[in-house]
């Protein structure tokens, strides 16, 4: 590593220590944009990067509630609010017990890249509790997201922050936490998104992180002169946005062949489709965070304790958590033949992971891939501004499109001398451009 990108990296270290996920999601971003930071010495004088390693801000709150047999339970709230240079503080709220200052400050840091990719005005932000849905009655997660609003309500606000839903988050807990939301100021605005459709929702927001990786991934092939068309397909987890994912690739010709969970992986030879795609939502209602009964109901084999990634397939696209694929699963997939990995998760891959992807394949990082979920978002807070809502073919043709876009910037900032696309470094340039010119144009603030 240059020298002076270790410099940076070891005072980032010194003050978030133990921070592994932020060190690792920073350090991959300082890497790829160090050349470009250095030919462009406005960015260095007005500290830029330094700037946009700290967040703004970093709001944390105790969470009590009361569980169904009456006994008191305490959880850790967090906000943090990356980046506002652009545009209000816009990132999802993760419920899971792995959920840290660590993880949330790389998800943030994230976020402020991946909204101004988009081409949105969107600042990067990114919430959550340790809480854990599993086995939580639904009157237990309803107690839970009222108390977690009863702190979070006095820190966000339609112009100000706007979160929406992550792992653990979908439509139910966002019902609850804008309920509450109202409930405490007494007010009717878009200060979430991912909301119902009779409240406020945009159509085609709980599909839209998978529908736009896919979109992603048919361009990188669109590139290399190739398609979707019968390409097996490995995916992780069976959430929110592997759900879009499986029906989008299926729809455009390509065969869903595993789906995972944290007790193993099912592998469907025959493709998750039609009514197999439908029963995710019902196994993820459940909260009981297994994918075996897939296998009972379905009839295919499943792999208890093991990841998807030792299929033989074309693609694989981990949808579930951040570094869920490392460099053994990554080697096993090259031998296996695998020609693309695009993560759909956040920072899906290891650091390892990723960097060999990037060498012997292709590969795009999650903050290009996923970035179509905070797009509809973003277009939720249009619509929620102008009253109205638009249809479905108009909501999911300006998804098509900006995840188009986001693969031209990729391509315009990552082609290398070769010709090949590093879609790492094109991005982070593409996403740190327009956040360090709107930090510029503002002072020092
Ligand atoms: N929901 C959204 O709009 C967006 C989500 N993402 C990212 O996509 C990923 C998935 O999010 P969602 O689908 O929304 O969440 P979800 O809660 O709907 O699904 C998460 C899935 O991951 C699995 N999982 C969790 N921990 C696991 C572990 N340790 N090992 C194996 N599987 C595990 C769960 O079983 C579940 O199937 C996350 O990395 C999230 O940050 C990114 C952009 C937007
Ligand atoms: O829709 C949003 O605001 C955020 C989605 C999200 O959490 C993410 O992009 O990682």
């Amino acid at each position: 590593m240059d020298a002076k990108i270790k410099q940076f990296i070891d005072v980032v270290k010194m003050k978030n220590p133990g921070e592994d996920e932020f060190l690792q999601a920073v350090q991959e971003v300082v890497e790829t944009v160090w050349d470009f930071y250095c030919e462009n010495p406005q960015y260095q004088k007005a500290k830029i990067l330094e700037r946009m390693t700290e967040p703004e801000r970093v709001i944390i709150f105790r969470v009590p509630w009361v569980d169904d047999s009456g006994e008191v339970q305490v959880n850790r709230g967090y906000r943090v609010e990356f980046n506002s240079a652009i545009g209000p503080y816009k990132g999802g709220i993760r419920f899971h017990p792995s959920v840290t200052l660590s993880g949330l400050k790389f998800l943030g840091f994230e976020q402020t890249f991946k909204n101004s990719l988009t081409s949105l005005p969107m600042g990067g932000g990114k919430g959550g509790s340790d809480f854990n849905p599993k086995g939580k009655s639904d009157y237990e997660i309803m107690r839970f997201c009222q108390n977690f609003m009863s702190e979070l309500f006095r820190h966000i606000g339609a112009n100000t922050d706007v979160p929406a839903g992550d792992i653990g988050v979908g439509g139910r807990e966002i019902g609850y936490l804008f309920g509450q939301y109202k409930k405490l100021r007494n007010e009717f605005t878009g200060v979430l998104t991912g909301k119902g459709r009779e409240y406020g929702g945009s159509l085609i927001r709980p599909q839209a992180t998978g529908f736009g990786a896919i979109y992603f991934v048919r361009e990188m092939l669109k590139l290399k002169g190739d398609s979707l068309k019968g390409k097996t397909i490995a995916l992780s987890g069976f959430g929110n946005v592997c759900w879009g994912a499986a029906i989008k690739a299926s729809e455009l010709g390509g065969k869903v062949v595993t789906l995972s969970g944290p007790d193993g992986y099912v592998y469907d030879p025959e493709g998750v489709s039609g009514e197999k795609i439908d029963y995710l939502l019902e196994l993820r209602a459940s909260n009981q965070d297994v994918i075996q009964p897939y296998a009972e109901r379905f009839g295919v084999e499943f792999f208890a304790g093991k990841k998807p990634w030792e299929q033989k397939v074309d693609i694989a696209i981990p949808c579930a958590i951040q570094n869920e694929l490392n460099e053994t699963d990554c080697k096993m997939l090259i031998e296996n033949g695998c020609q693309l990995i695009a993560e759909a998760s956040n920072m899906g891959c290891t650091a390892e992971a990723a960097y060999l992807a990037e060498e012997k394949i292709t590969f795009a990082p999650g903050k290009a891939v996923n970035a179509g979920g905070v797009a509809v978002s973003g277009l939720e807070m249009t619509q929620n501004s102008m009253r109205l809502n638009w249809s479905t073919e108009e909501v999911d043709a300006r998804l098509n499109q900006i995840m188009t876009s986001i693969h031209n910037e990729c391509v315009r900032y990552g082609t290398e001398m070769n010709g090949k696309v590093n879609y790492i470094k094109g991005a982070n340039i593409g996403g740190f451009v327009k956040v360090a010119d709107a930090m510029i144009a503002q002072g020092v603030v």
